[in-house]
């Protein structure tokens, strides 16, 4: 049971959404399918991280799966697509439009200036395993933690951020080995291979996790950002780039230089940056 003072910050149904001291807790709560995602789900999540992306309050995001089942007491991070839903074009709400929509959440996840951390609470397999390849660090449960990759199983291959960053941390032959024989690793053989950063008995991994985003919150968020940023260029190409030096922008946006830049084109006088030379 968590002893962390978590308040709701919004309402949904196939995810919850809460809020403590500087970090938000985003968590599938579908756990009867092991927290498999659907469109709906989705849509809940991109919500929710566009939510604490604009609260400046919130510097740490951290993603799990509620549990456990109630149906058979089974822990999971998140299983990946309902398979119950895919159609021929993907993943099918009411609307019957075919989406693999969580591509826009792992693009969400990746290039959000908040530091957002997976805690594996349970089964963390294909497309679930995928999103916490793509989190900035990944807290695992001793117990109930199992890594997963299950996606040529099902015919489904995650060809970009779950296979390419997963073999930056894992290297290509683990990486290769975890989705071409979909086995199951415990919380200690992601860590001993480096796709998780620590493992913790079930009991105080919400508590370790959130602690851990405590001594975050503590140091600079624009180092924090500008480090992470810097972290994805090299693997992230020209986006890499974008995004990085977007930030780059905005801290120079800052400075006297830049306000002598703006002031002169709305003053419509000379501008003069001699003094910044
Ligand atoms: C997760 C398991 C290994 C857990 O096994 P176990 O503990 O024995 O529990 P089960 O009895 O199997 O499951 C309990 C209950 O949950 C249902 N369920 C579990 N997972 C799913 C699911 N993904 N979809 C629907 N339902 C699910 C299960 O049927 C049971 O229901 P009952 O009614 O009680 O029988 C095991 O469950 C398992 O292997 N699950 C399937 C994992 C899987 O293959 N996931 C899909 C991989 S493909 C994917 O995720 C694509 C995602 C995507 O959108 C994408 C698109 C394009 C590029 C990349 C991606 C991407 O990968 O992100």
């Amino acid at each position: 049971m968590s002893k962390i003072n978590w308040e709701t910050i919004k309402e949904y149904e196939d995810i919850t959404f809460k809020y403590c001291d500087g970090v938000a807790r985003i968590a599938f709560n579908r756990p009867e399918v092991r927290n498999a995602f659907r469109p709906k789900t989705v849509f809940e999540l991109l919500d929710a991280f566009s939510i604490a992306e604009e609260d400046r309050k919130i510097g740490v995001i951290l993603l799990t799966g509620e549990g456990p089942s109630p149906k058979d007491g089974g822990w999971a991070f998140c299983s990946g697509g309902d398979q119950r839903v895919r159609g021929k074009f993907g993943y099918e709400g009411s609307d019957k439009i075919g989406r693999l929509n969580i591509l826009e959440v792992q693009r969400l996840i990746r290039f959000s200036t908040k530091v957002v951390i997976a805690v594996v609470n349970g089964w963390a397999v294909g497309g679930g395993h995928s999103l916490h390849v793509v989190c900035d660090m990944t807290i695992a449960s001793k117990e109930h933690a199992i890594f997963k990759q299950t996606d040529a199983d099902v015919a489904s291959f995650d060809g970009g951020f779950g296979s390419a960053y997963l073999a930056r941390q894992v290297g290509q032959k683990r990486a290769r080995e975890i989705f071409f024989l979909g086995l199951n690793y415990s919380a200690q053989e992601a860590f001993d291979m480096g796709m998780a950063n620590a493992v913790v008995p079930h009991e105080e991994l919400e508590e370790f996790s959130f602690n851990w985003a405590q001594e975050i919150l503590t140091k600079s968020p624009t180092a924090i950002k500008m480090l992470k940023f810097a972290f994805n260029l090299i693997d992230d190409g020209l986006v890499g780039q974008q995004v990085f030096a977007g930030e780059a922008t905005r801290l120079a946006y800052g400075t006297d230089e830049a306000e002598e830049g703006r002031n002169a084109f709305l003053e419509k006088r000379k501008r003069d940056f001699d003094r910044f030379r």
